[in-house]
């Protein structure tokens, strides 16, 4: 029996939220080993030992603020920060072939367009929510969205814990996105991002988004299909963040020796876009 070696890879900002999570997904599955953990200049942990950092034994690993460096030594980076860290670590990861995972949230349009550039040259997986079951709820939304006309409104609701700093949250924006191409339309037609005063009544077609923000709520969706005398409501929540990292994880694996090409988890998990 032919054994291959589990494939290096590197967690950018090893001590976020996602990144301590992305670090023990790495640990706990054999595919794959962490060769480098990387956080922002300045932090507290540059220099120091991964595992002890984190308050635990040793791990062999220093945390550093060099992406290049760790980059060079690993064939994927997990990478959930910021969208300029994203940005930047993207020409970084293309330079040194690593197969890049981006579960950042909150891009402009111009990020995209420099992200979609990079992958031109590198393997990038990204999606604003890596689990199976928002990835399901994606194909839902589009179907349902395209089963029925204007008469039933869309609206997507999200909750998440206190510290998020992007709104919508990047799953919203999924699910718009699906009910969006449902509609045969786009989101940047359809979307309705704010609503406040004397707004006017809702606009026939339009996608509306309401953020929640409060406690320690991993993330919660609904995509309500709002017709008179009945709704429909799609429905996800997430309880452990684990769910997302172990999603980054099979990506990394998933991207190895694939095109270079901008790819999403509908593609890691072999789910139909229709
Ligand atoms: N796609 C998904 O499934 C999914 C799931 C959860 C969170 N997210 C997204 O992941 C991102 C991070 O979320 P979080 O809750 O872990 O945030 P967080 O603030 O806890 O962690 C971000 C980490 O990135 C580090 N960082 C910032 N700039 C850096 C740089 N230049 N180099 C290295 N490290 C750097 C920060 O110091 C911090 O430790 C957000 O955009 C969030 O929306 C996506
Ligand atoms: O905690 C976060 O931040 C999350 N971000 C993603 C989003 O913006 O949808 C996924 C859920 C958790």
């Amino acid at each position: 029996m032919t054994q291959t070696a589990p494939i290096p890879v590197t967690v950018v900002g090893a001590s976020g939220r996602m990144g301590r999570m992305l670090i023990e997904a790495v640990r706990e599955n054999p595919a794959v080993v962490l060769t480098g953990a990387t956080e922002r200049p300045g932090h507290p942990w540059i220099g120091r030992d991964l595992g002890e950092a984190l308050g635990g034994a040793p791990m062999g690993v220093t945390v550093e603020d060099d992406p290049l460096e760790a980059f060079a030594r690993s064939r994927a980076v997990l990478d959930f920060t910021a969208p300029a860290a994203t940005l930047a670590h993207a020409a970084l990861a293309a330079q040194a072939r690593c197969v890049h995972v981006i579960g950042t949230t909150g891009f402009g349009d111009e990020d995209l367009a420099r992200l979609s550039a990079a992958a031109r040259h590198a393997v990038i997986v990204r999606a604003g929510n890596m689990s199976l079951g928002v990835n399901l709820l994606t194909m839902l939304t589009r179907k349902v969205a395209k089963a029925l006309d204007e008469s039933f409104d869309i609206e997507i609701l999200e909750m998440h814990h206190n510290r998020k700093v992007d709104a919508p949250s990047g799953t919203a924006l999924m699910l718009g996105e699906a009910a969006a191409e449902g509609r045969g339309t786009t989101l940047a037609e359809a979307a309705e991002r704010a609503r406040d005063g004397m707004c006017g009544p809702r606009k026939p077609g339009a996608i509306g988004f309401a953020s929640l923000r409060g406690g320690d709520v991993v993330g919660e969706h609904e995509v309500i299909f709002a017709g008179a005398g009945e709704r429909i409501v799609l429905r996800h929540v997430a309880t452990d963040r684990m769910l997302f990292a172990r999603g980054a994880v099979r990506a990394a694996i998933w991207g190895q020796d694939r095109k270079p090409g901008e790819y999403d988890m509908l593609d890691v998990l072999g789910l139909e876009r229709d």
